[in-house]
């Protein structure tokens, strides 16, 4: 059986990836892709076409998954669509803040949601590790690192954030601080989190541990969009057919 993949924000940098992953993975088709203002564009030898006609297109064609990489605000707008109308929904947007999760999370409820900060599987592994290494290394200094390209609007990214998280499940910090200047010396505890945007950089995070003469750290570097589009449609194959639920990467790395 073919999965039937719609796409938003084609036009964009990793719309457009998606487009190609879609085109490579054996088992999917793409049924339509959207943008903002398409102006008649096509990618991937695929017609893009006004975002406003999404929720028509969604009747009409019925796929059985959307991808979606926009923003916070439009990516709500399209969870509601494919709520109304049954369809699965994976988004890798970043940048929500707590109500736009609570309502991305209250769409799962109806239809299967899959929701990723980054679909590298290397970073996947990254998250499933740094907690062990942040309780063994119990009272050491943490900071983490990252950096993406000039034109990334959210910050610090949505996969620093997760990797926060769980850093901060398995140990005892003080909280985070973001970035440092003046006479402001290290508090005991803290967590320092740093963020560059330079060039095109696709994105880096790392995490340095560091205390008692020595130092340890783990990064990921990502080479290339592809890799993130790969896993998003790696997770679309998996969510087609799924029953209504919140899920994330884990869940299709694990199966
Ligand atoms: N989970 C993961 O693995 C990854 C997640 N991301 C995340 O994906 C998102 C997109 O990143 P990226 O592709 O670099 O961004 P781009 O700006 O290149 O692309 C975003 C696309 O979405 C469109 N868009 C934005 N807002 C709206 C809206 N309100 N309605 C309709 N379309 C809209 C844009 O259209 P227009 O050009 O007209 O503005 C553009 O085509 C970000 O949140 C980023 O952090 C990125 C890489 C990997
Ligand atoms: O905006 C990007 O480019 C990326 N965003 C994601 C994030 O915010 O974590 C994932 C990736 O690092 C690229």
């Amino acid at each position: 059986m073919t999965i039937g993949i719609a796409v938003t924000g084609a036009a964009g940098r990793m719309g457009r990836e998606v487009l190609a992953a879609v085109d490579d993975h054996d088992d999917c088709d793409v049924a339509f892709a959207v943008n903002r203002e398409p102006d008649g564009e096509s990618v991937e030898g695929v017609s893009l076409e006004p975002a406003e006609t999404f929720a028509t297109l969604l009747a009409e064609s019925e796929p059985d998954v959307v991808i979606d990489f926009t923003g916070p605000e439009s990516a709500l707008e399209y969870a509601q669509a494919c709520v109304d109308t049954g369809v699965a929904f994976v988004t890798g947007t970043t940048g929500f803040d707590d109500d736009e999760r609570a309502t991305l999370e209250a769409a799962s409820d109806e239809i299967p949601v899959l929701h990723a900060p980054n679909f590298a599987r290397g970073v996947q592994a990254l998250v499933n590790v740094v907690g062990d290494a942040v309780q063994q290394l119990e009272g050491y200094d943490v900071e983490l690192v990252e950096t993406h390209h000039n034109a990334k609007r959210d910050a610090p990214s949505g996969t620093a954030n997760r990797l926060l998280e769980e850093i901060e499940a398995n140990g005892d910090f003080a909280g985070r601080k973001h970035g440092r200047e003046g006479f402001d010396p290290r508090e005991d505890g803290e967590i320092g989190v740093h963020v560059l945007r330079a060039g095109n950089v696709t994105g880096e995070h790392e995490i340095v541990i560091a205390d008692n003469h020595e130092e340890v750290r783990l990064t990921h570097r990502a080479e290339d969009r592809g890799v993130f589009a790969a896993g998003a449609v790696d997770a679309a194959a998996w969510i087609a057919g799924a029953k209504a639920g919140w899920y994330d990467f884990a869940d299709v790395i694990d199966e």
